[in-house]
């Protein structure tokens, strides 16, 4: 393949990188629905051996001249939670916007290499993008829900997409898969804006899986709550790999170990220096650079 410069037009995005709402969700929803690409049945994980779903394959990215990722080659399985870890600036958040094409939005970024969603690569001409946000959802640091009320907001991406049938069921269903509903079932016409930080991301989590896209990208979810509201959005990230595949970028290595299944370790330029089961990286690791990482002795 070769080098591959992105544009914005394809999208209807501001030029930062936290669209409001959430990218497949909402304001891309309105656009193309088949990326070539088969859907598969979800199957039960605990029966299931490992099903890559993204696989990336000697991927670079550049701003401009800059470049961001080096030759990064990682296959990540289907219905777990993979981590991305390592230093500011390492690349994760780059890696993590290339599977769904957000980079995309970033007139200066640039895509050498192949990345497969499903053996789809989805740099080729034929994708579209906003299609593609849409089997690929994303969450963001920031809780970023509408100045609308709770159902609304759920309730949006469905609409823009014509899957408003049955729109009560769907929204209570993704409320409760992102163990909102319990909180909120009675007060669905307030505003998003009036629950608390960690709500307002569940409140997130439920709009990005409303369309029941298969894999969840997530961009440090936790790192703006409090340690109680995070632990609820841990233990919806593990409940949530029993349906999803989901892949977080965390700077907290704790996190990384407690909920992940696989962790990816990049460090300074754009290397990716291990991949492997998260009990391994973390207790075991191969390489001395990841070993120094994990016990604190840089980053
Ligand atoms: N929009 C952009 N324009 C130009 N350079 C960028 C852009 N986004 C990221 N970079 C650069 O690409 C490199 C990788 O950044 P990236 O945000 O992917 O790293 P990261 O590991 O996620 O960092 P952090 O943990 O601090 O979020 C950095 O050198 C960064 O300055």
């Amino acid at each position: 393949m070769t080098n591959k410069q992105m544009t914005s037009s394809e999208t209807e995005q501001t030029d930062d990188q936290q669209p409001n709402p959430t990218p497949g969700t909402d304001s891309l929803a309105d656009r193309g629905t088949d990326i070539g690409v088969e859907t598969s049945s979800r199957d039960d994980p605990a029966t299931v051996p490992d099903r890559t779903i993204i696989e990336s394959r000697d991927l670079d990215v550049y701003y401009g001249d800059d470049q961001a990722l080096n030759g990064i080659s990682m296959e990540i399985p289907e219905q777990q939670v993979t981590a991305l870890i390592g230093p500011s600036g390492c690349g994760k958040s780059t890696f993590l916007r290339s599977i769904n094409r957000m980079n995309d939005l970033i007139d200066i970024a640039r895509v050498d290499g192949e990345l497969f969603f499903r053996e789809k690569d989805v740099y080729d001409d034929d994708v579209d993008p906003v299609a593609l946000r849409r089997r690929i959802g994303m969450v963001f640091q920031s809780p970023n829900p509408f100045p609308k009320s709770i159902y609304d907001n759920v309730a949006y991406g469905l609409r823009v997409q014509g899957q408003d049938d049955n729109l009560d069921e769907k929204v209570h269903t993704a409320l409760e898969r992102a163990a909102l509903l319990d909180e909120v079932e009675d007060q669905l016409d307030s505003s998003g804006l009036d629950l608390s930080g960690g709500q307002q991301q569940r409140l997130c989590i439920a709009r990005a899986i409303a369309p029941d896209p298969e894999v969840i990208l997530m961009d440090e979810p936790a790192s703006a709550l409090d340690p109680v509201a995070t632990s609820k959005i841990e233990d919806l990230i593990e409940d949530l790999a029993e349906e999803y595949t989901v892949i977080i970028v965390t700077h907290n290595m704790q996190q990384a170990a407690r909920i992940s299944d696989k962790t990816a370790v990049f460090l300074t330029g754009g290397n990716l220096v291990e991949f492997d089961d998260t009990t391994k990286i973390f207790e075991n690791p191969e390489s001395d650079r990841v070993e120094d990482y994990i016990t604190g002795k840089f980053g």
